[in-house]
């Protein structure tokens, strides 16, 4: 097994394509690597990439498989591989390459499925490796490539079979347009197991195993069929019985299943046995792994981006074992132990990435932080949405304020905080934040990554909890958004509930005198407007609640801050005096701090 230099030509060529998109190509970039042999490939082999590079729908960002389709053919291998804006590892694509000995590649080319030729990103091949860091340097594309063997393929019936995966048409289909991305669709099987006698679930098996589906419809796979076990306690081996193994073996066999997701997270060993029981190409994920998905699909910003990577890589270090097992099978045995000592490598490079993540993270939220405490200097109240996934957070912030923040009947579709001002309609003011949404079960690695997120949101003056009335799970939905809140230090900030689509509920007359008999419950629907000027009332009402009650003379030289007063607090009275007013108000907290030398005037 020695690294190909042809595939690191690829690689380069990859290189180039990240930093392209990096540097201002907002969304992924989808480019086809095929490479052909000369011979049928006796083993599926795998490309270890970097970190950061993730293959669509890989779920394993670390080990990219060919696709399924074209492994068949046995001939020809095609990856394909999808780039975001933080993919900044031209300069890490070094030692790890595709392990497939090098008489066996015949060629090995980069197909872009997107991005066009212009100057700004051209395509070259060649052989000189200075010529392709050239190009790279001025964000174009380049493949190393030996030149007499594109030119003379030495088997035709090779050829003729490669021709005919790149031409499948049915192949063609499976790539879908996802959130303005191309992914490829790939055919998945579910399984979910209830533990029994476990009260810590709040979801039964069938929702669960419906909201698993839901989550892989927004990853981009394709579900099609699902099971689900109940357990006592789970295998240490395989998690599910063996008999059980057995059953599901023979139905994604028949359904020509790609991947295999279960509903629970699965240790490394667990995964590897799966695997090897399951047999063929099928691989086996769990549901942090298909969320991580998501949220690397997803990921807009560079701080988003970071969480994910960071969440990914820490996912990543207990299962290393995994891809080497791989290529140890690979290597044939022959070189024992050398996976072992690879293992170890890989644990300290990983590491290390992971340290300098975390420094660019923290360097990044210094950096936000700084902007946040100059708004603070303003003191607006600042207003927390927050809600499962898919409440309409989004749609509610996007119809008080006019944002354009994506909303879409998907989970996950917003990850970064965005903030806007609602002005009311009685003149007052106060800063709406919409916030990544929770799920049950969410996984620890991602609530650790995206803590600092949620962490702003115990810096707002009031929580708003929209919940999807016409769920059927609404209020098991509630719990789980109140026990991710209860580990979260918001216990002290005052909260309102939004029962949010009750134009979707059957019988809306019936949940609005529920809410009206409520305290601290508004409902609204945030697609028609419905209810939103009561939200508005409640949303000011609650803020006057958490505001303290000053009198204060301001000078006339300080007028703006009776504007300030005016935006942000309740004012009860004022009166004119000679050199300045007089004003009776409830403000919030940070306000009444500046007030403070003018309410000692006041008084004397
Ligand atoms: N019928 C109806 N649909 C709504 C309402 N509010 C939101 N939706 C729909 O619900 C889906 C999810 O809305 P989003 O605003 O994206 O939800 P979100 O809470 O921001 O979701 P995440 O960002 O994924 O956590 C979208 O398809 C919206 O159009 C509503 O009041 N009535
Ligand atoms: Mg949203």
């Amino acid at each position: 097994a020695v690294e190909s230099t042809l595939f690191s030509g690829a690689l380069r060529f990859i290189a180039g394509l990240s930093k392209v998109t990096g540097s201002g190509i907002r969304e992924a970039t989808t480019a086809a690597v095929v490479l052909r042999c000369k011979r049928p490939l006796p083993e599926p082999k795998f490309v270890v990439l970097p970190h950061s590079s993730t293959m669509s729908l890989s779920l394993r960002s670390l080990i990219v498989p060919p696709s399924t389709t074209t492994l068949r053919a046995r001939t020809a291998l095609q990856w394909s591989l999808k780039f975001t804006t933080a993919t900044p590892f031209a300069e890490k694509v070094t030692s790890q390459g595709l392990r497939v000995s090098r008489e066996e590649v015949e060629t090995v080319t980069v197909e872009s499925r997107e991005i066009t030729s212009s100057p700004q990103n051209q395509l070259i091949a060649s052989d000189s490796s200075e010529e392709i860091q050239g190009v790279i340097n001025n964000n174009g594309f380049a493949v190393l490539r030996e030149p007499e063997k594109i030119r003379t393929p030495s088997n035709l019936s090779t050829r003729s079979e490669y021709e005919k995966i790149k031409d499948d048409k049915s192949n063609e289909d499976r790539f879908k347009l996802r959130n303005g991305r191309e992914v490829f669709e790939e055919k998945a099987y579910l399984i979910s197991i209830e533990r029994k006698g476990d009260q810590e679930d709040l979801f039964g098996i069938e929702e669960s195993l419906k909201e698993l589906a839901q989550l892989a419809d927004t990853a981009g796979l394709l579900v099609v069929g699902s099971t689900s076990q109940k357990l006592a306690t789970p295998n240490p081996r395989t998690y599910i019985g063996s008999g059980k193994v057995a059953e599901i073996k023979n139905a994604i066999h028949a359904l020509d299943v790609e991947t295999v997701i279960f509903d629970d997270e699965l240790s490394a060993g667990q995964l590897r046995n799966l695997e090897k029981a399951f047999g063929g190409d099928v691989r086996v994920c769990d549901r942090t792994a298909l969320i991580l998905d998501i949220f690397n699909q997803r990921a807009v910003t560079h701080e988003a981006a970071l969480q994910v990577a960071l969440a990914q890589m820490e996912y990543q270090l207990p299962r290393l074992t995994k891809m080497w097992s791989h290529l140890e099978r690979q290597a044939g045995g022959r070189v024992k132990g050398m996976g072992e000592k690879q293992i170890e490598v890989d644990k300290r490079i990983l590491r290390t990435q992971i340290g300098a993540l975390k420094k660019e993270l923290e360097s990044v939220r210094k950096h936000r932080k700084q902007y946040r405490s100059r708004r603070c200097s303003v003191p607006v109240p600042v207003v927390s949405l927050v809600g499962y996934t898919n409440a309409g957070k989004s749609t509610l912030l996007n119809k008080l304020t006019g944002a354009n923040v994506l909303a879409e009947d998907r989970l996950f579709a917003t990850l970064d905080p965005t903030t806007r001002r609602v002005q009311t309609k009685n003149g007052k003011e106060f800063l709406l934040t919409d916030t990544v949404g929770f799920i049950q079960k969410l996984p620890t690695t991602l609530v650790a990554a995206f803590r600092a997120t949620l962490e702003e949101i115990s810096e707002s003056s009031l929580l708003v909890h929209v919940v999807d009335i016409s769920h059927p799970l609404a209020q098991q939905q509630i719990d789980a958004v109140e026990k991710v809140l209860s580990e979260l230090d918001v216990a002290s900030i005052p909260k309102l509930m939004v029962w949010n689509k009750v134009d979707k509920v059957g019988y809306p007359h019936q949940v609005k005198m529920e809410t009206e008999q409520r305290e601290d419950v508004i409902c609204v629907s945030a697609l028609n407007g419905d209810g939103l000027q009561e939200f508005c009332d409640a949303v000011n009402a609650k803020l006057k609640d958490s505001m303290v009650w000053v009198e204060a003379f301001v000078p006339f030289e300080k007028g703006e801050l009776l504007n300030t007063i005016h935006q942000v607090g309740m004012v009860e009275g004022t009166e004119y005096k000679e050199n300045g007013t007089l004003v009776r108000a409830h403000v919030p907290l940070a306000l009444a701090r500046q007030l403070t030398p003018m309410r000692q005037l006041c008084k004397s």
